[in-house]
């Protein structure tokens, strides 16, 4: 089988698989072992069949960086262990799209974002970003009630909230008409309030049921991408589906997609010819029993299929 164009990758046309076994980002452990099961499904020889080449030297190893002492910073969390594997993990993503591959990031959790969203806005800066989530993960230094910086890789992206120095290396590189989200049901005040100050275009579930899933993502392409010839990067954070279809996360939300609207997403993105990056965030196979895990990262497996062209047909 053979996927249709590409408007911004050469052929062959390569996916570089970043395995990112990281969970600093909040405080679950076993969100770093989401990746590995992801690769041990198959997923690399299931990209291969549908016409891919594949490049995959292995998971990130990121022990070295987490060494020190990391006290919080403010409330927030591991701030320098997640701040350093996310400046490694954003020069890798960078590196692979400049090099014409398209990056598939596995987490992790989705502080992981900040990361993936630096290297594909370094690399093609008019890029507009897909957030498909039942949270915003928008979050400030001010707003979080958490302090899990899994809730706050958007605004780093937006540059708004207060700056933490160490952060610093977080270039405010997406702009706030560039980003859509769909899914949408568990925000906190802050939240709300900030995508309403920045006029931020979101798809909850209530737009969901209202207009059904294929209206959603065309109104979604419309307000982000109104000529069809921008890249698109996907982030899609599995808690957006419904906990009956993926229950081994994290922070499982009830009232989510489906699983048909979850992949019409991913097969509708995937016509576009303009997607150039993909991340799979917050598979955590030590939540649940182990049908319920082989379940959901059968689930993750799929959606990252159908966003790199597999078809019902
Ligand atoms: N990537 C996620 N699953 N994020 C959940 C975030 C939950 C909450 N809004 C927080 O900031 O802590
Ligand atoms: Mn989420
Ligand atoms: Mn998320």
């Amino acid at each position: 089988m053979s996927t249709p164009a590409n408007k911004f990758l050469p052929n062959p046309k390569t996916i570089a698989i970043v395995g990112c076994p990281f969970s600093g980002g909040q405080p679950k452990l076993g969100v770093d072992k989401g990746p590995i099961h992801l690769v041990e499904a198959g997923l690399i020889s299931q990209l291969e069949e549908l016409g891919w080449k594949v490049s995959f030297d292995g998971h990130h190893q990121f022990e070295s960086i987490a060494t020190e002492d990391d006290p919080p910073i403010g409330i927030l969390k591991n701030p320098r262990l997640v701040s350093r594997v996310c400046e490694s993990v954003a020069q890798v993503v960078g590196a692979h799209a400049k090099n014409g591959q398209l990056p598939l990031t596995l987490g992790g959790d989705h502080s992981l974002a900040m990361a993936t969203l630096s290297g594909t806005l370094s690399t093609y800066p008019d890029a507009c970003v897909i957030w498909v989530d039942a949270h915003a993960d928008i979050n400030t230094v001010e707003s979080t009630d958490s302090g899990n910086i899994h809730g706050m890789p958007v605004s780093f992206m937006l540059g708004i909230g207060q700056k933490v120095d160490e952060f610093s290396w977080v270039k405010p590189l997406l702009k706030p008409e560039r980003l859509v989200y769909i899914g949408l049901r568990d925000l906190d005040a802050g939240e709300k309030r900030i995508l309403k100050e920045n006029n931020i275009k979101a798809f909850s579930m209530h737009e969901v049921d209202k207009y059904g899933i294929g209206k959603v993502v065309e109104m979604a392409l419309d307000a982000v991408n109104p000529k069809r010839d921008l890249p698109i990067h996907l982030s899609f954070d599995v808690d957006a589906l419904d906990p009956s279809v993926a229950p081994s996360t994290g922070t499982p939300v009830r009232g989510g997609l489906t699983f048909r609207e979850g992949h019409y997403i991913c097969e509708a993105i995937h016509e576009t010819g303009l997607l150039v990056a993909l991340d799979l965030m917050e598979v955590n196979p030590f939540l649940a029993d182990s049908e319920s895990v082989r379940q959901t990262v059968a689930v993750g497996c799929s959606l990252v299929r159908s966003a790199l062209g597999e078809t019902l047909l």
